[in-house]
């Protein structure tokens, strides 16, 4: 996904989204030019490009009030666009027009009746499309998310994670193409994230498509081929996750050795290291531990200098990860003036 007209930094702009870049339009599964959603004065989303293939899972990640929402809520039919176009598996979409088949998902926490068991939901949900669900279908939905133990048991006493496994197993009943997820980790617990993350990897790979919204950078990381970086309702990155790690950008590293002091020492006397000195990051009650900012080339001539220097290196991991250094950059670029200009 991308957007025109914002400021980004050169080497991660796009005049076109990348992700859509060389693909025929069999292979994108969501197609949206100048996307604009505005609630009264507030522009939520602003001349909007989305492109995502088919078969990926794609993450959608910005601050808050980013626009995230709103622009999921529009791939599930649930609003409209006020301008620009939209196409969804090959359909257009817009006002008047029916919802594309095989779009399922939710914005805002799943829709659960709180009264009814796990099972009972997805066959109240089942008996609505009963041509769409094949037999066994609610069994096979709770056993894929890990909810076949809970499946007799009422909603209103389920745990959040449970819920947001439910509401993928109600979303998985119809066998989608294209999956919309609103912070679908929100409250997983390990197994439960285990359960979530293997159904939408299996799901990617029979050729549908995910696009899930997430404040968690590892869960993005772990799970997303492509990412979407949105800001005040403007893009302000869009493609392969691999185009914002792989940027050979400087980073915080915590580096442990075993003499603190010696790896202080040739720290200093590295070329293309810098020692970050009372930095939020490296405010850490361990003093053992060291930060610095370097580029990969710079960084790996340390560990040889360290260790030549008879010291060993125990721990050596970037302070954030690269792409949540990628989200903070692209992020805090926007003055206060921009990011009014975006509403
Ligand atoms: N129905 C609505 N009426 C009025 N304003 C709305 C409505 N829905 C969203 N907004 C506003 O649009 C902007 C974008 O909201 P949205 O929920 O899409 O952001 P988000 O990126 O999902 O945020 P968060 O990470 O906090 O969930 C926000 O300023 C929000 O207050």
């Amino acid at each position: 996904m991308s957007v025109s007209g914002h400021r980004r930094p050169e080497s991660l702009a796009h005049a076109e989204p990348e992700a859509s870049q060389g693909r025929t339009d069999a292979a994108v599964a969501v197609r949206g030019r100048g996307i604009t959603k505005a609630f009264g004065d507030l522009v939520a989303l602003d001349h909007v490009d989305v492109s995502v293939a088919q078969g990926q899972i794609h993450g959608l990640v910005g601050p808050n009030g980013a626009g995230k929402t709103t622009l999921l809520g529009l791939l599930l039919g649930l609003a409209v666009a006020d301008e620009g176009s939209l196409e969804i598996l090959g359909a257009p979409v817009g006002r008047g027009l029916p919802a594309p088949d095989g779009v399922s998902g939710f914005v805002d926490g799943p829709g659960l009746y709180p009264t009814l068991t796990a099972r009972q939901n997805l066959a109240t949900l089942a008996a609505l499309s009963p041509e769409e669900v094949p037999a066994g279908g609610v069994d096979e939905a709770l056993e894929q998310v890990g909810l076949t133990e809970a499946a007799d048991q009422k909603v209103r006493g389920f745990s959040l994670g449970m819920r947001q496994r439910l509401g993928l197993a109600a979303a998985l009943l119809t066998k989608p193409r294209l999956l919309v997820l609103d912070e679908p980790s929100n409250g997983l617990d390990p197994v439960g994230k285990k359960h979530v993350y293997g159904v939408l990897r299996r799901l990617a790979a029979g050729g549908a498509t995910v696009i899930l919204s997430s404040h968690r950078m590892d869960d993005l990381e772990a799970l997303c081929s492509e990412v979407t970086i949105l800001a005040t309702g403007r893009v302000v990155f869009s493609g392969p996750l691999k185009k914002l790690t792989d940027d050979n950008r400087e980073l915080d590293y915590r580096l442990r050795a075993s003499d603190p002091s010696a790896a202080r020492a040739v720290a200093l006397e590295t070329p293309g290291i810098s020692l970050i000195e009372n930095a939020d990051t490296a405010a850490s009650p361990d003093t053992d531990v060291i930060v610095v900012r370097a580029r990969v080339a710079a960084l790996d001539e340390l560990v040889a200098r360290i260790v030549r220097a008879d010291t060993a290196v125990r721990e050596l991991a970037p302070v954030v990860s690269p792409l949540e250094a990628a989200f903070l950059s692209l992020t805090e670029q926007l003055t206060p003036t921009e990011q009014e200009a975006g509403r």
